[in-house]
């Protein structure tokens, strides 16, 4: 049955489609005595052909998706508002959504491009004189300001990351809220005070940009933060304010429970047929396969699960034993060697997998290989394709960060994910994939994954890539890297060795001293200290830090302004003790700011580097390579889920609930090497724990704050003395934006 009133358009590139995703468990209890559910008589979405929800009554709210990563995220925290939401495509004009009807306000999401380029995408001017209350975020906020006569330029200083704002709460969409806030920011261009739209007024500051505009009487309000995400603290308050106080919403919308209708899905596409599911052991395959047992009864669903070659330390073996809640036949298979010799077409021909270096083409290798695997599994378990549907346990970020038409038209590719890669998305085109969990984040899953009774162990499984430690194993071809940094700062300040010192604050205080070739990296420490408290900032600038920060001659993928970088790392390194973390991290959320070159900081343990970093170790993805990580991977995780005990015999704490995820990272780098001889077969170690809840966003974990030091100095010395061709360990201070959560 098609929905009435969606009359938009319907070409491949609309991403029209409703706030459908199942709520949060307290969003349900909250709605526990209105629920209607909606086994019958669902509507269906043009796009997905997915059941909707019944719409009983008009409020809505409007969507404009300039392919933000963070879209899908705007609908869920105005739908756990229990307001209902529509996404639309940018060009939907202001007339389309008034005809609809319904409509309460309208909100403009961010993007990855930059409103004053001549090809960006822009918007229906009239939006803004429409009569309906508008709240532009990001990019949205941008367009907002420069419809209506301000402007937008490219800074010299971007922002990324969790930062201070000051607000002015005596407007309505502030309404209730402390004059400092803390919000994500991520932006390379910006609006100035001279450059605010007449008419409109600041309501918000950053450091160095205006944050925030609104023109109260026509109810138009501008945030260059984005509230939608969790690093902004009070986002949903922000929203609560937009919607009840600014639009008048009411907050009557009753959301479907979301077992019912991820079962109801299920049926609906999979009719009379059977499905076979892939399992890797994490959560979000192992919430699919139980909905898919439930939905279809245990013989129709058969699981496969598939050791690539990649996966960490005897992990098949603890995925066949915990998978066995599940009460599904399980098949394992191996096909190591297959993915490793895996080739993907290219102009000059074909590449193997074991001879490739670029992360995206790993990616692509990897996600057609796990396809192509599957074909052979289901040969051999003599299944017929005309009769099985392919089930994955794909989630909203996956197809955000893929750049899939399912989650936005717009949004960059931040990095192809296993499940989403060309393959899929033909066997999706034909119809022959069922995946409950794709408008899902995994806070989400796992609150559904404990309402069907799975054990803790797997619904807390921290979460582990597909493709497994080949995406956490950066490789190298060639030995001598072209350095090349771009943005402004770099063009003014191309060295690769930098050093914080006491001379560069006093260099700060007093520029005719004459240091001005490092003038940036003064810049960065007056950054860095102005972040921290009064308190830490005495104690910074009282004592002589000696930190060094070297640039690494590696790239890795991050994610800024909505769109994907790929960009250098800082290492920092001191010979303080004990290490001054709260400088350390202040400096790792200033670096990026000033550096449009850089996206990722590391401490690296040890003495202080001297020696510039000029070499990498040529890396491939061959056995010896892998079997390196693994073993440092699985003592990293030894000690951090308390099954280690060091030399002295002492036991270290299970501490792994306290942080999301530890990708364990190895990179071609041979710190303090021996110059004598011609290369190294070093690398080293980067740790990467991270606390997020929907890893659309999040922070480094904190040593002291969400993990004992003592656990992170014990993997260091641990990985350095029990594995062979380790050069350091280093940890990872990023923030997503402006890093990922992996490096690769
Ligand atoms: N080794 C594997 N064998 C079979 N299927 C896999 C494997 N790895 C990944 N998949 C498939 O790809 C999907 C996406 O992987 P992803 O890692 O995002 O989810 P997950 O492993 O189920 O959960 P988590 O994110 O918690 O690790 C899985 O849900 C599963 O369907
Ligand atoms: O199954 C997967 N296939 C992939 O290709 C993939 N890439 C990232 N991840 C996981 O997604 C979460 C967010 O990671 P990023 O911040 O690095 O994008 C983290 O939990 C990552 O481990 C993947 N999972
Ligand atoms: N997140 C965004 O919407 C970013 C907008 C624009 N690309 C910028 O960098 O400022
Ligand atoms: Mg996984």
């Amino acid at each position: 049955m098609k929905r009435s009133g969606s009359l938009l358009d319907t070409s491949e590139d609309s991403q029209h489609s409703t706030n459908k995703a199942p709520p949060t468990k307290k969003a349900l209890e909250d709605n526990s005595k209105d629920m209607s559910l909606n086994d019958s008589g669902s509507h269906v979405s043009l796009v997905e052909n997915l059941p909707v929800e019944k719409v009983e009554h008009g409020e809505r709210v409007a969507i404009l998706d300039f392919g933000a990563q963070y879209g899908k995220v705007i609908d869920r925290r105005v739908r756990e508002l229990r307001v209902q939401s529509e996404m639309f495509p940018l060009n939907t004009t202001a007339k389309q959504i008034l005809d609809l009807g319904g409509f309460k306000a309208i909100i403009i999401s961010g993007g990855p491009n930059s409103v004053y380029d001549p090809e960006a995408p822009t918007i229906d001017p009239k939006i803004f004189n429409c009569g309906l209350p508008v709240l532009g975020i990001c990019y949205g906020f941008q367009l907002m300001n420069r419809i209506n006569g301000g402007s937008v330029t490219r800074e010299q200083i971007r922002e990324d990351g969790a930062c201070e704002i000051k607000i002015n709460n005596s407007v309505k969409l502030f309404d209730e809220l402390e004059e400092v806030q803390t919000v994500l920011l991520t932006h390379g261009d910006s609006v100035s005070e001279s450059t605010v739209a007449d008419g409109f007024t600041v309501i918000a500051r950053s450091g160095h940009h205006v944050a925030g505009i609104c023109n109260e009487v026509r109810q138009l309000y501008g945030v260059q933060f984005h509230p939608e995400v969790d690093l902004t603290v009070h986002g949903s308050k922000m929203f609560q304010n937009f919607l009840f106080k600014v639009a008048g919403c009411c907050g009557n919308f009753t959301i479907q429970n979301r077992e019912q209708a991820c079962i109801a899905e299920i049926k609906q596409i999979v009719g009379d047929k059977k499905v076979l599911v892939m399992v890797s052991g994490g959560v979000d395959s192992a919430v699919c396969a139980a909905l898919l047992s439930r939905a279809l009864g245990p013989n129709r669903v058969t699981a496969i699960h598939i050791d690539n070659g990649f996966m960490r330390h005897e992990e098949s073996d603890a995925v066949e034993k915990s998978l066995a809640a599940l009460n599904l036949p399980l098949h394992r298979f191996n096909y190591g060697t297959t993915f490793r010799s895996s080739t993907e077409h290219m102009k000059y021909g074909e590449l193997s997998l074991d001879e490739c270096d670029d992360p995206e083409l790993k990616r692509r290798i990897i996600g057609n290989t796990f396809i192509r695997v599957k074909d052979a599994v289901m040969k051999e378990l003599k299944i017929n394709h005309d009769e099985y549907f392919l089930g994955q346990g794909t989630l909203r970020p996956d197809l955000i960060e893929s750049a899939s038409a399912l989650a936005s038209g717009h949004a960059d590719t931040i990095k192809t994910h296993h499940n989403d890669t060309h393959l899929v998305r033909e066997l999706r085109k034909e119809g022959k994939v069922v995946e409950p969990l794709k408008d899902f984040h995994k806070d989400e899953v796992r609150e559904l994954g404990k309402d069907l009774g799975l054990p803790e162990s797997i619904v807390q499984r921290h979460p582990f890539p597909g493709p497994g430690l080949a995406i956490r194993i950066l490789c190298s071809s060639d030995r001598r890297p072209e350095f090349s940094f771009t943005g402004p700062l770099y063009e003014q300040n191309p060295v690769n060795v930098i050093a914080f010192t006491e001379k560069f604050l006093d260099a700060a205080l007093n520029p005719s001293q004459g240091y001005y070739e490092n003038q940036i990296f003064e810049v960065a420490r007056m950054n860095a200290l102005a972040t921290l408290s009064e308190n830490d900032r005495e104690i910074a600038s009282k004592q002589t830090f000696q930190v060094n920060a070297h640039i690494l001659p590696i790239k890795t993928v991050g994610v800024q302004g909505d769109a994907r970088s790929y960009s250098y790392s800082v290492a920092l390194s001191t010979d303080e003790r004990p290490i001054p973390w709260k400088l350390l991290f202040a400096y790792a959320s200033v670096i990026p700011k000033l550096h449009y070159g850089v996206n990722r900081v590391c401490y690296a343990f040890g003495p202080k580097i001297d020696s510039s970093i000029d070499d990498l170790t040529r890396t491939f993805l061959v056995p010896h390579t892998v079997t390196k990580l693994q073993m440092a991977d699985h003592i990293a995780n030894n000690i951090l889920f308390g099954r280690h005990r060091n030399s002295n015999g002492a036991q270290f704490p299970n501490v792994g609930s306290r942080i999301s995820q530890m990708p364990v990272v190895m990179i071609p780098i041979d710190f303090d090497r021996d110059r004598t001889v011609a290369g190294s077969y070093r690398h080293s170690i980067v740790l990467r724990p991270f606390v997020t809840s929907d890893f659309m966003t999040g922070q480094a974990a904190i040593p002291g704050v969400h993990l004992p030091e003592e656990t992170l100095l014990e993997m260091d010395h641990a990985i350095r003395t029990g594995v062979i061709g380790i050069s350091r360990v280093l940890l990872d201070m990023t923030c997503k934006p402006p890093g990922t959560t992996e490096w690769e």
